[in-house]
C-alpha cells in the first residue's frame, strides 16, 4: 500500500505519475471505508482526491499555505499530511476536527468551517508575505457554492486590485450542499460547457508555441489577441476583467493536467484563478448519484441502536411550513443554500414560487426578508443558529429598526455536536436579546414548537424562534394550531424554595433534575420560560415575593442568555437579594463531540444541576 508510505507531503514527491494513480485510488478507498463508519462529510472529499494530491504534489506545504475553504472538504490534506489515524475517531469528542485546525498541525494554515472566508484570509497572507520579503506561495482551495458568499467577492474584488501573487483554486461541482444556485453558478456552467472557446483558446495556444521565439513585443500583441478572442468567445470573462488570470476549465480528476495547471499557476504573476471541474461524490456510485444526500453521512447505527420515534424539530419546523403556507399565500420561506437541513425540500417541491434559496449569502437573506415583509407577505428566514451571525447587522439595520415583520426560524440552536466551534449555535440568545423590537422564544417540545411557529407569524414585528439540531420527545401534536400569550411562561410543576427556569431542551432536563432532588427532600418549582425575550415578568415578581431562590438553565452562552436577562429584570426591578444562580454554556468555545458527550463535558446533565442546586441550597435536611 503506497499510502502506508505517505506520512508527510514530502513523501509523495517522488511518486511517478502510476503511483500517483495508485495513491488516488487508495485514498479514495480509505475515504470510503472510513467515513462510512465514523459518520463526516462525504462526497465532498471524493471530489477532491486528485485536486489535493496534486496540490502537496506541486506545492510546499506548510512553508505554501493552501488555506480550505469551508474546509469540510480537508479530509484529503489531512490524510496526506499525516493523519490518517485521526480518522477513527474523527469528529469524536476528542478527536481530530473535520475542519483545519492551526492547533491540530503546521498544515492547516486557517481555521474554517464558514463558508467563503479562504480568499480573504489567503490575500492576508500575500500582503504578509511581501512585507516580510518572503518568497511562498499561497493558495485558497473555494467551491462553487462558497465563492456565492459576498465575503468571497470582496475578496476578489481586492485581490484583483492589488495584485498580490497567489492562487484562487476553483473546486466547481457544480453543487453547494443541494444543487448549487445562482447567475454565478450559471456563468461557470458557460465556462464550464463552452467547448468553442476552450477549444479556440488551445488552437490559439499552440500556434502560439509553433512560433519559433519571437520578439516580446510580437508576443505581447499575440497575447492581446488571444485574450480578446477569448473574452469575444466568453464575454466578460468575469475574473480576468477583475485582474486575475484565469486558467482552465481542467478535468479536476486529470493528475496530468491538474499538475501541469498547478505548474503554470505556480509560474504566473499576479492573482490566478484556476477554474477546476470535479465531481462531488467522486468514486462512490451512490454519492456521484445523489451528492446532495452524501454531502455528509452520519455513522451506522448499532444493532441495539433505537430509532427514535420522534420527528426531528426540522422536519415539524417545515410541515408546520406547509401548512401555514397553505393557508396563508403571504408566507414565504427564504433558506442561504440550507434547503435540505432546514428541511425545506417538500415546502419547495409544493410552492416553487415562495421559497428561494439564495445560496450561501445570508446577509442577502436577510434584507431580502426584510423587502419581502415591506411589500405585504410574510417572510420566514430559515436559517442556522451559527450562519446567522454572518447578517447581525442585517437583523438591526434592515429589519428591527424598520420593526419588520420577519420570523427567524433559527435552528441548529444550541450545540450540535461533530461540526465544533464554528458551529455550534451558543450565541444567538445573546447576539439578539440587545436588539429592540425583536421578540426572542423557544419551545420545550416538537408541540411547542409548530404553535410557536404559527404564533411568530401573527406577529407585527420580528420574532426568532430557535430550536435544536435534535429529534423532539416524541410527544403527541395538537392538530389544531394555536397562539401562545407572547411572554408567558408555564409552570410544569411547583414546588418550594427553589425555581429551576429552563428553556428549550433544557426543560425536560430539569424534569429529570427535580425527580432526582426530590428524593434528597429538594422540592424545586419547574418552569419552562418559553421567553428569552419578553420574559415572564409576573412570574418573575412572584417569585421574588416568594422568596425562592433561581437556577437558570439554557443550552446558550451564559454571557447575555436567559439567565442574564433574569438578573437584569432584578437589578432593574431594585430586587438586590435574589440568590440566582445561571447555567448554560460557559465562556469558552465548544469543541465537537456528541451533544451528550459535551453537555457532559460543562455538567449540563442531571448530575451537574442537582450539585449546584445542593450547593446553593445545602441545607435541606435528608429525608429520615
Ligand atoms: C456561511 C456558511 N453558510 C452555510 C454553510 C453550510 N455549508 C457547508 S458546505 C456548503 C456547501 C459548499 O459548497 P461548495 O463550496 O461548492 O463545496 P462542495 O461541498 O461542493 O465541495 C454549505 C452551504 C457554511 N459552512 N457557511
Ligand atoms: C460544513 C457545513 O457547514 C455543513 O455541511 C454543516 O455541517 C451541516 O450541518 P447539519 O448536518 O447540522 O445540517
Ligand atoms: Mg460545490
Amino acid at each position: 500500500m503506497l499510502l502506508e508510505r505517505v506520512n508527510t507531503p514530502a513523501d509523495i514527491k517522488q511518486f511517478s505519475l502510476p503511483d500517483l494513480h495508485r495513491l488516488a485510488e487508495e485514498i479514495r478507498q480509505f475515504i470510503i471505508d472510513s467515513v462510512t463508519k465514523t459518520g463526516g462529510h462525504f462526497a465532498p472529499n471524493l471530489g477532491v482526491v486528485e485536486l489535493t494530491i496534486a496540490l502537496h504534489y506541486i506545492f510546499d506545504s506548510p512553508s505554501d499555505k493552501i488555506i480550505w475553504d469551508v474546509g469540510h472538504q480537508s479530509y484529503v490534506h489531512k490524510i496526506l499530511t499525516g493523519r490518517k489515524e485521526g480518522f477513527q475517531h474523527l469528529r469524536m469528542y476528542k478527536g481530530m476536527s473535520g475542519f483545519p485546525k492551526r492547533s491540530e498541525s503546521e498544515h492547516d494554515m486557517f481555521d474554517t468551517g464558514h463558508a467563503s472566508t479562504s480568499i480573504s484570509a489567503a490575500l492576508g497572507m500575500a500582503i504578509g508575505r511581501d512585507l516580510k520579503g518572503e518568497k511562498n506561495q499561497v493558495i485558497a482551495v473555494i467551491g462553487d457554492g462558497a465563492m456565492t458568499g459576498g465575503m468571497a467577492f470582496e475578496a476578489l474584488n481586492h485581490a484583483g486590485h492589488i495584485k498580490k501573487d497567489m492562487l484562487v483554486i476553483l473546486n466547481d461541482n457544480e453543487m453547494s450542499i443541494s444543487p448549487n444556485v445562482g447567475a454565478i453558478s450559471n456563468y461557470l456552467m458557460k465556462l464550464r460547457t463552452d467547448p468553442y472557446y476552450s477549444r479556440a483558446k488551445a488552437d490559439i495556444q499552440h500556434l502560439l508555441n509553433k512560433i519559433p521565439t519571437i520578439g516580446d513585443k510580437v508576443l505581447k500583441t499575440l497575447e492581446r489577441v488571444k485574450d480578446s478572442l477569448k473574452y469575444l468567445m466568453v464575454s466578460g470573462m468575469l475574473f480576468e476583467e477583475i485582474g486575475f488570470t484565469y486558467l482552465g476549465p481542467i478535468d479536476g480528476h486529470d493528475l496530468p493536467s491538474l499538475i501541469e495547471s498547478l505548474k503554470q499557476a505556480k509560474q504566473t504573476k499576479g492573482p490566478v484563478l484556476l477554474h477546476v471541474l470535479t465531481k462531488k461524490g467522486k468514486g462512490y456510485a451512490s454519492a456521484e448519484d445523489a451528492p446532495e444526500k452524501f454531502h455528509a453521512v452520519s455513522p451506522p447505527k448499532g444493532p441495539t441502536a433505537v430509532k427514535s420515534p420522534a420527528p426531528s424539530y426540522a422536519s415539524i419546523f417545515a410541515n408546520t411550513m406547509i401548512r401555514l403556507a397553505e393557508t396563508d399565500e403571504r408566507v414565504v420561506a427564504v433558506t442561504p443554500a440550507m434547503l435540505s437541513g432546514s428541511g425545506l425540500n417538500a415546502f419547495y417541491k409544493q410552492f416553487p414560487d415562495r421559497c428561494y434559496d439564495v445560496g450561501i449569502a445570508e446577509q442577502h437573506a436577510a434584507t431580502l426578508c426584510a423587502g419581502l415583509a415591506c411589500s405585504g407577505l410574510k417572510p420566514v428566514l430559515a436559517i442556522y443558529s451559527t450562519f446567522l451571525q454572518r447578517a447581525y447587522d442585517q437583523m438591526i439595520h434592515d429589519i428591527c429598526i424598520q420593526n419588520l415583520p420577519v420570523v427567524f426560524a433559527v435552528d441548529r440552536a444550541g450545540l450540535v455536536g461533530p461540526d465544533g466551534e464554528t458551529h455550534q449555535g451558543a450565541f444567538d440568545i445573546a447576539y439578539m436579546r440587545a436588539i429592540p423590537n425583536i421578540q426572542i422564544m423557544m419551545p420545550k417540545d416538537e408541540n411547542e414548537l409548530q404553535h410557536m411557529l404559527y404564533t411568530a407569524l401573527r406577529q407585527s414585528g420580528p420574532v426568532a424562534v430557535r430550536y435544536p439540531r435534535a429529534d423532539g420527545l416524541g410527544v403527541r401534536l395538537d392538530q389544531e394550531l394555536k397562539e401562545i400569550p407572547m411572554g408567558k411562561a408555564e409552570i410544569i410543576r411547583d414546588g418550594k424554595e427553589l425555581a429551576l427556569l429552563a428553556l428549550g431542551p433544557m426543560v425536560e432536563l430539569a424534569k429529570q433534575t427535580a425527580e432526582r432532588l426530590e428524593a434528597e427532600g429538594i422540592h424545586p418549582m419547574v418552569v419552562n420560560m418559553r421567553f428569552v425575550k419578553p420574559l415572564d415578568r409576573e412570574l418573575l415578581l412572584d417569585l421574588a415575593k416568594r422568596r425562592m431562590g433561581i437556577v437558570t438553565l439554557e443550552e446558550a452562552s451564559v454571557a447575555g442568555g436567559m439567565g442574564s436577562a433574569v438578573l437584569e429584570f432584578y437589578a432593574q426591578q431594585g430586587i438586590t437579594d435574589m440568590n440566582v444562580h445561571l447555567l448554560g454554556l460557559p465562556d469558552q468555545f465548544i469543541e465537537h463531540g456528541s451533544r451528550d458527550a459535551l453537555l457532559d463535558s460543562i455538567g449540563l446533565n442531571v448530575d451537574g444541576i442537582a450539585e449546584v442546586v445542593k450547593m446553593q441550597w445545602p441545607k435541606r435536611k435528608k429525608r429520615a
